[in-house]
Formats: structure tokens, sequence, C-alpha cells
């Protein structure tokens, strides 16, 4: 990809990337829905109007010419015929001509100006890619709404597994590309669907094309693109619904055996991230909970819960130390989000919405009292703390905290030293997935509402510790808010001198 096509993709506005986007589209096509509804009824008034006139135009059916030659031989059969055809049906003509629920579809047009464009829906794919992926879910249980072993009322359509298919086969993994498309063919329609299916235009020609060119490119990598389009176009002119079926199945199984005896037939092992999200580290021993009552004075009356996560390096997880009021209170201190993207080159994904809070606020000056009570730490320099709210799959790859040179480069805040701790607040409900994982040390945290985790990113004398990389597991259900803070090293000069490493 072009460094100036990535510079436009981040500032694009994404729905996908957070649960509060999604909150607002699913507004939007409430309201796509209502002007539908009444576009529909607009049209079936008229419909009824029509049957009305034509059920009160009841006269016999006349099946022989003498039949018809008494009918008319009458005056007032002879005057309403005349009558009818010279003023009624005109109007009924007009009548059906006239542009109806123009209101509505100018409305609908609007709201589609502000539809999710292919950026937002490509980042979905790749979203719903990678908690497949990474949590090795199958797609027979998507489709039928099992995630993991909950199983939800919701289920993927066909169109949706359509989708999915082709997505995989654009990224070459011919094996799920095979089992999404067979999924496709497990969805029983009904008759009344078909009809959707036509409209929509439901062929399996689009998946069918891309196959087609994907294989003449392979075999004579010399052809012109306008050549291989030909080829395609001419090889599915006729081909029938069955036709098209069977050749994406019988292709998408020769793509899969060739992905597993060709060259590149070595999988990718699973990464200590993904065995992290699917919960199989060991399990730590020899850890405590226990009340911390001494970082400060107050400590002593409404001293805190502390679970110790890891002792070396040093990874704590404070308990019920946010209340939902004051959830609701971060809520309220939102203003324009921007996108938050991981990774550290280009491509870089957009997995969230941020907002950085910069500006004073008795909620702000409380969380900042907290983290000094819990760290002991001083935060008056820096007293900004980022706000974050994830979308479908949102996630963070492994990174570390601690300055990079790339880092060094963004952080308009390096004045102040490197990020020595950094302490995350869960804020938002999360049922499945968007656990915080150390993939080194094999340390794994769920991301529970009202919890806040803290970890060293450097050694005592302010080396960086490679072993704080940490990572988000894709968010499967929930809405993952958090606040996060990073601190700062050279404000604690005094309340955490630099001091030797000790080595083990
Ligand atoms: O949200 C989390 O659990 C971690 C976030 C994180 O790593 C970061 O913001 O640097
Ligand atoms: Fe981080």
């Amino acid at each position: 990809m072009e460094p100036d096509e990535n510079e436009e993709r981040y500032n694009k506005d994404y729905y996908s990337s957070s649960v509060q986007g999604l909150v607002r589209l699913l507004q939007v096509e409430q309201e796509f829905m209502e002007k539908f509804t009444i576009y529909a009824n607009v049209l079936q008034e008229k419909v009824d109007n029509l049957n009305i006139y034509l059920d009160n135009l009841k006269r016999p059916n006349h099946y022989t010419h003498n039949e018809r030659e008494k009918y008319v031989s009458n005056p007032l059969n002879a005057f309403g015929l005349i009558r009818r055809l010279n003023q009624d049906w005109p109007k009924w003509q007009n009548y059906t001509q006239k542009p109806l629920g123009l209101e509505q579809l100018n409305a609908m047009q609007n709201i589609l100006s502000i539809a999710p464009e292919s950026f937002d829906m490509n980042e979905t794919l790749k979203a719903m890619h990678r908690i497949e992926t990474t949590y090795d879910l199958q797609p027979k249980d998507i489709a039928k709404g099992l995630l993991q072993s909950q199983q939800f009322n919701s289920k993927l359509e066909l169109r949706d597994c359509l989708a999915l298919a082709h997505h995989k086969f654009e990224i070459e993994d011919f094996h799920r590309s095979l089992l999404w498309f067979q999924e496709v063919l497990n969805v029983n329609t009904n008759p009344s669907q078909e009809i959707i299916d036509e409209l929509l235009g439901i062929t399996f020609k689009d998946l069918a094309l891309s196959i087609s060119t994907r294989s003449i490119y392979m075999s004579n990598q010399s052809l012109s693109n306008e050549s291989i389009h030909e080829l395609v176009s001419r090889q599915f002119k006729d081909a029938k619904p069955k036709d098209l079926e069977d050749f994406i199945i019988s292709k998408l199984k020769q793509c899969d055996k060739e992905s597993f005896t060709g060259t590149n037939a070595s999988r990718t092992p699973e990464s200590d991230h993904s065995i992290g999200c699917q919960g199989f580290f060991p399990k730590s021993t020899n850890l405590f909970c226990l009340y911390n009552s001494t970082t400060n004075p107050f400590l002593k009356l409404a001293p805190l819960k502390m679970e110790e996560v890891s002792r070396d390096p040093y990874i704590v997880m404070y308990h019920e130390v946010l209340s939902d009021k004051e959830i609701e209170e971060m809520k309220g201190e939102i203003g324009e989000m921007g996108n938050g993207w991981t990774g550290v080159d280009d491509p870089k994904e957009i997995v969230a919405r941020v907002f950085w809070s910069t500006e004073d606020s008795p909620f702000r000056a409380r969380i900042n009292q907290r983290i000094s009570d819990m760290t002991g730490f001083k935060l008056e320099e820096f007293p900004a703390l980022q706000l974050a709210n994830f979308g479908v799959g949102g996630y963070f790859k492994p990174h570390h905290d601690y300055f990079t040179e790339r880092l060094r480069k963004i952080d308009v805040n390096n004045t102040l030293g490197d990020r020595i701790a950094s302490l995350i607040f869960y804020a938002g409900e999360v049922s499945q997935g968007g656990q915080t994982v150390f993939p080194d040390i094999k340390v794994v945290v769920e991301p529970k509402k009202g919890n806040a985790l803290f970890w060293f990113n450097d050694f005592d004398d302010s080396s960086p510790d490679q072993r704080s990389l940490h990572s988000v597991c894709p968010v499967i259900v929930g809405s993952r808010w958090t606040i996060t803070k990073w601190i700062h090293y050279d404000p604690q000069i005094f309340v955490k001198p630099c001091s030797q490493r000790l080595f083990k």
C-alpha cells in the first residue's frame, strides 16, 4: 500500500473500530428502516387503492361475442364503458405515474451518504478473521451463533457467509474460504428468501470470477489483465448457479490442497499471544492477594485490594478501584474521539477510538489521585489520561510501552523521560476476549470492569525490561473501555530514584 493511501486510511472515521461508533451506526440503520417502512407503506397504499377500484369494477365475464354484444347493447353499460375510458382510466394512468414517497427516498439517500464505506467493511472483515483465527473458532460454529462455548441468538445470513468466504479467498486462506463457502451452501433458504437473494444479486459469480482470475493468472503470468478478464467473462457467460457452485467448491479444494502440500506448506505456528488469548498459559502459583494500605496514609482507612499477577517482572491488579458512577462520568468527559491504531510499521490497523483528556476536571483529578494512591507516583506534570473504546475484534499487537525510536518521535511529552510504568483501568463489560497478555512471561489478565492493572516497563536502573512486552486479545463480545496512564520517569526522580539493577 502506498504511504499516502495509509495516511488517508488513518484519517477516516470508522464505525467498526469502537462500540461507540457501532451504536451510532445502529441508529443510522434504525432511521433508514423507518424511512424504508414509510416508503413501503406509501407504495402499499397505492396498491390498495388500485385494488379497491378494480374490485368495485365488477362486471360479468364475457366469453363469447354474443355475450359481449348483449352487454354493450344496454345503454347503462355502454355509458359506463365510454365514461370510464374517457374519464377514469386516464386518471388512474396519471396516478400510477405520480412519483411516490419522494421525501422518504431523499431521506434514505441522505442516510446512505453516511453509510460505512469499503475501508470500514474491509477493517471489519479483517477483524472477523482475527477473532476466528486468534481463538481458532470454526466457521460452522460462528455461522450459527456459537462463540467459544457461548450460544447466542444471533446468527449469520447467507450473504454474510459469502462475504467472509470471499475475503478468506482474497487473503489466500483457502481452507477457511472453503469452510465458509460450505456454510453458504448450508444456510437454508425458503422460497421468499430466494426472491430477495435474486434482487440483491446473490449469485456466486463474484467469488467464481475472483477464483478464476487467480487461477488463470497463476497458470500464465504473462497474460494482460484485459485478456484474463476476457477469458474469465467468457468462461461464465452461460453458467448456471449450480455450475458456479461446483466450480467454486472444486477450485477451493484444489487451492487448499496445494497450500498444504506446496512450498508454503509450513503453517505459521500459533503465537504466544494467541495461546494466551485461548487461555492455554500455565496457571501461576505462589502469588498473593493483599491489602495495600501503605503507599498513602489515606489507604490506612481505605486499603486497596491488590492481587499479585507476577512478582518478577512486577505486575499487580487492583480490584474494584473504579466505580460504575465514575465510568459514567468518564463517558461524559469524552469529546470528539480519534483513531487508535496498533502496529509499528505501515499499514497499521485501526482498532479503537481514543480520547485524550487534556482538560482538568474533578473526574480526572480523582483518577490521578487514585493512581498515585496505588503506585505512589507523582502525576502532576503529566495529568492527561487516555480513554479508549474498542470495536469489532479490537486488539493490540505485542508491543512495549517504553520508548523506542518510534515512540520518541511521536510522543510530544518525551521531555518527561521514558514511560517507566503503565496502568490500565478496565472500564467496560467484556464477557469474551479482550484480555491483556504478556506473551514472553506467559501471563494473561481478564479485563474485569472496575479493576486496574499496573506494571513496570523498565528495570530499576531505568533500562528497558523486554519482558514487559504486552498485547490485547481481540474482543469477542463486549464494549472494552479503558483508561490508560503512562507514568513517565523524570517526575519520579525522588519517589523512585534510579538504582542499580539487581541481576539474579
Ligand atoms: O488496554 C490494554 O489492556 C493495554 C493497552 C496498551 O497496551 C497501551 O495502550 O499501550
Ligand atoms: Fe501498551
